[in-house]
């Protein structure tokens, strides 16, 4: 099977457990409960709701939320991205398409080409997009009236968002790392989905291991019923679990192979660091971007790596780990 093939069944496996609605949504008490009030009001005034900022590492549950937002609304969701949109003509043909009280999700919105991003500035502020006609001298704009609809922006990098455009969302929620107890919540409530039972020491043992994100939570149930089912009894139980984990490297903190190599290049390659995030990604071959924002979010969450101005450094619990002495001279910056 090719990578897209793999990728889409991994999306397809994604879909069948994601949450339709808020109730069912577990975990992020505060987001859910201010994005519940915005929607409610809104509902309550027969009118589209503000526009709504959903930031926070990748598997945690944004993609979900503007589903859930559009259903909530009983409005039609669009679906693209950041790097789908390479002109402003792409947005405006997108934008100008929309029906009244639609829901226009932008996935990756930091990665907006700059032209687009302030074609969406009009439209998110004044629901209005200015179609240039012509070219050179006798080029002119026609405003182009929008009807009311709502956007979802989704991002892994807030930070990297222009003023203008944050400035332009209604509602900002954060998504943080999820509660072994809520993991545990979710991997329950698909195993139902999957018409399994999950023993709840398994059910422990993978919410321990997860990494605080339920992406990764579903993705290991799903290698547990794979273990229960070719090798193991049926059952998905402690048993089943721990050897699964065992298989696909996933070790007592949650760490994966990318995690452990982030960590070991840190401290066998740099002593310790400090080290910049461009070298660190190039010595375990990965892209920077990667490790900035699917290892390094959870090992920063679980100190395990300290970011300083002069570069990412290990910190003794990231020795401890992986069973290693940090440098004699106790050079290490925690001392
Ligand atoms: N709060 C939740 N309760 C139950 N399941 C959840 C929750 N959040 C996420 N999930 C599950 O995790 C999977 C990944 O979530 P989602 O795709 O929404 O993450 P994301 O933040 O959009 O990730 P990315 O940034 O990579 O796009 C979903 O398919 C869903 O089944």
């Amino acid at each position: 099977m090719t990578g897209s093939g793999a990728d889409d069944l991994e999306r397809a496996a994604e879909a069948a457990l994601r949450p339709r609605r808020l109730e069912e949504f577990v975990g992020q008490r505060v987001v859910r409960d201010q994005l519940s009030l915005v929607l409610d009001a809104a509902l309550g005034r027969g009118s589209s709701p503000d526009h709504v900022l959903l930031s926070g590492p990748p598997g945690l549950g944004k993609t979900t939320l503007a589903m859930i937002i559009a259903a909530e609304l009983g409005a039609s969701l669009r679906v693209t991205s950041g790097p789908a949109i390479q002109h402003a003509g792409d947005l405006a043909a997108v934008l100008s398409s929309l029906d009244e009280g639609e829901v226009l999700f932008i996935d990756e919105i930091h990665r907006l080409a700059r032209p687009a991003e302030e074609l969406l500035y009009v439209a998110m502020e004044d629901f209005r997009v200015d179609v240039v006609v012509g070219k050179g001298a006798g080029a002119s704009a026609i405003p182009l009236t929008l009807p009311r609809f709502t956007v979802v922006g989704a991002t892994t990098r807030a930070g990297l968002l222009p003023a203008p455009l944050r400035d332009r969302f209604g509602f900002t929620g954060h998504l943080d790392f999820y509660s072994s107890d809520e993991l545990e919540r979710v991997l329950v409530r698909s195993a139902g989905l999957l018409g399994s039972e999950l023993q709840a020491e398994a059910a422990s043992e993978l919410a321990s291991r997860s990494r605080g994100t339920p992406r990764i939570a579903n993705r290991l149930l799903r290698r547990v019923r794979d273990w229960a089912q070719v090798r193991g009894d049926g059952s998905m139980d402690l048993r089943a679990a721990r050897a699964a984990l065992e298989v696909y490297e996933v070790d007592a903190l949650g760490l994966d192979r990318l995690d452990r190599a982030v960590l070991r290049a840190l401290c066998t390659r740099f002593g310790g660091g400090p080290v910049g995030l461009t070298t660190l990604a190039v010595t375990v071959g990965e892209e920077p971007e990667t490790v900035e924002t699917v290892a390094e979010p959870f090992l920063v969450r679980e100190g395990l790596i300290g970011r300083t101005s002069r570069g990412r450094v290990a910190t003794p619990a990231a020795w401890a780990h992986l069973g290693l002495t940090p440098p004699a001279d106790g050079a290490t910056l925690f001392g």
